[in-house]
């Protein structure tokens, strides 16, 4: 079969990729290796269901009806992202592996058959797979989970230990923690949320902490077995810890292992991520890669970023370039949540700039009084030189909504004076900006 492009994966970057082009008329094949993902990781295990527990969880709903109500969304969510393409009469969806037979050949072993699709253009989008660390014993125990698997828990877990203090482990952290367990992280690192600003990474761990969770810093895991309890964790600092439940947060990696790259002239880099140009296609003419299978940033909106360039790129002026992306912030979903968006104090220091800073905490708004929660404090470095914003971190009521504006500012130079002397509507949280700002 031959097709004008083929996309291997369905995660949200092919699937905007397959919707525009299909819309141009080209005869598109998406391959999606499990039928349980279609629409790729944000829809089925990662930003959508764990956003949603965070927010039932909030409410004060047990764990078995944040389970349905996410069972729900995310088979409605999947069918919605399925029935858009397959009913598209220039899409055919194969549910199978994809491999490379060579550069524009792609074989798809499927339950019906093995198919062999040659195409134009490719666009690889197949993600990325948690890492498993090489901790003794951690393959052979019983009870150790990946984000993927704890979610499918139909009870919660009395007790959970959790391997990793990066995205996911403090928001499976707080999630769970919220939900009831008695949660335990165990992070390698001598410091917590080592790439953050040092007083928000203090005030996270002390919310942290009054939840009831317990952080514990400079815990390289060494072996893990099975225990009474369930699973049993030792650590580089001798401690021994028992867990009904593990859960191994400790990165992801690219999925490329299925892919067969061999058979092409695709390289990938240090890291296993598939190495890409300023347009996002790979060292094989017309094939490209999207998303977190380049191994760099991680996050939804870089793989439908990503479809927009190449899209840009192959149907729109082609003006678009990866290095000339603007700021990206990225915003950790704990109760309440953190964001950040351009430099921290110390990377501004590094930089040689000449900067001034400012920390207003959530307390001192009125916002806080109407919702009753006085936690975490906003953070701003700017130029003095220019004025401009170098970098925000807020922990706080809204951070993961407001990081976004600061974002708008950053992208379009707007000096911080503006921020400062803007008329905000109240009582809202943005109103904090006024005075995070006046650092005259
Ligand atoms: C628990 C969790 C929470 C997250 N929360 C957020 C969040 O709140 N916000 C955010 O922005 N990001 C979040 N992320 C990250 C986000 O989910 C990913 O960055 C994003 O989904 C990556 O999209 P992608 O298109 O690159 O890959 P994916 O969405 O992973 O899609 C890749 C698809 O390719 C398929 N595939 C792989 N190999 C093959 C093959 N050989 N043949 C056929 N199909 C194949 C896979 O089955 C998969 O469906 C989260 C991730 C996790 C794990
Ligand atoms: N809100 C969001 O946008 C969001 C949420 C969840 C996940 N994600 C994405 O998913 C990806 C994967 O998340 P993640 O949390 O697994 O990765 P991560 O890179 O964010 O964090 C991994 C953590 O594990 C620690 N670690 C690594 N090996 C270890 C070991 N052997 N023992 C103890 N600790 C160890 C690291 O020090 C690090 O703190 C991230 O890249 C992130 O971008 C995004």
């Amino acid at each position: 079969m031959k097709y004008d492009a083929i996309t291997i994966g369905f995660g949200q970057g092919a699937h905007k990729i397959a919707r525009d082009l299909a819309k141009k008329k080209w005869k598109v094949a998406m391959i999606e290796k499990n039928d349980q993902m279609y629409g790729g990781s944000c829809v089925n295990i990662g930003c959508i269901p764990t956003k949603l527990m965070d927010h039932d969880a909030k409410e004060g709903h047990p764990y078995e009806k944040v389970k349905e109500r996410r069972d729900q969304v995310v088979a409605h969510n999947r069918e919605n992202n399925y029935n858009g393409m397959q009913n598209n009469e220039y899409v055919d969806v194969y549910t199978g592996i994809g491999s490379f037979k060579s550069n524009h050949v792609v074989e798809v072993a499927t339950k019906d058959g093995t198919y062999e699709l040659e195409g134009t253009y490719i666009f690889i989008d197949t993600g990325s797979v948690p890492n498993m660390p090489p901790i003794d014993g951690l393959k052979e125990a019983d009870h150790v989970y990946n984000s993927t698997t704890l979610q499918e828990l139909d009870h919660l877990p009395a007790t959970l230990g959790i391997i990793g203090g990066g995205n996911i482990g403090l928001e499976f952290a707080s999630i769970y923690a919220t939900l009831g367990a008695k949660v335990t992280l165990l992070e390698r690192s001598d410091s917590f949320m080592e790439h953050e600003e040092p007083e928000i990474a203090e005030a996270v761990q002390k919310v942290l902490e009054d939840k009831g969770i317990r952080i514990q810093l400079n815990a390289e895991s060494e072996q893990v077995s099975n225990s009474k309890e369930g699973v049993e964790v030792k650590t580089s600092d001798g401690q021994v810890y028992s867990f009904e439940a593990l859960l191994v947060a400790a990165g992801h990696k690219p999925q490329t292992a299925e892919l067969n790259l061999e058979a092409t002239d695709i390289e990938v880099d240090e890291k296993g991520g598939i190495k890409v140009n300023e347009q996002l296609e790979t060292t094989a003419e017309k094939v490209y890669a999207v998303g977190d299978v380049r191994g760099k940033l991680k996050f939804t909106y870089i793989t439908t970023d990503d479809a927009a360039l190449v899209l840009d790129h192959l149907l729109g002026n082609g003006t678009r370039k990866l290095s000339e992306r603007k700021h990206v912030p990225y915003a950790i979903f704990i109760d309440p949540p953190v964001a950040h968006v351009g430099l921290t104090e110390k990377e501004a220091n590094e930089k040689g700039y000449t900067f001034l800073t400012n920390i207003v905490p959530v307390k001192s708004t009125v916002r806080s009084n109407v919702i009753n929660d006085e936690r975490g404090l906003y953070k701003a470095v700017v130029n003095k030189e220019n004025e401009e914003i170098l970098g925000v971190s807020l922990f706080g009521d809204q951070a993961h909504e407001l990081v976004n504006m600061m974002k708008m500012a950053m992208d379009n130079h707007i000096p911080y004076t503006y921020l400062r002397d803007q008329v905000i509507t109240h009582p809202v949280m943005s109103e904090i900006f006024n005075t995070l700002f006046d650092l005259s």
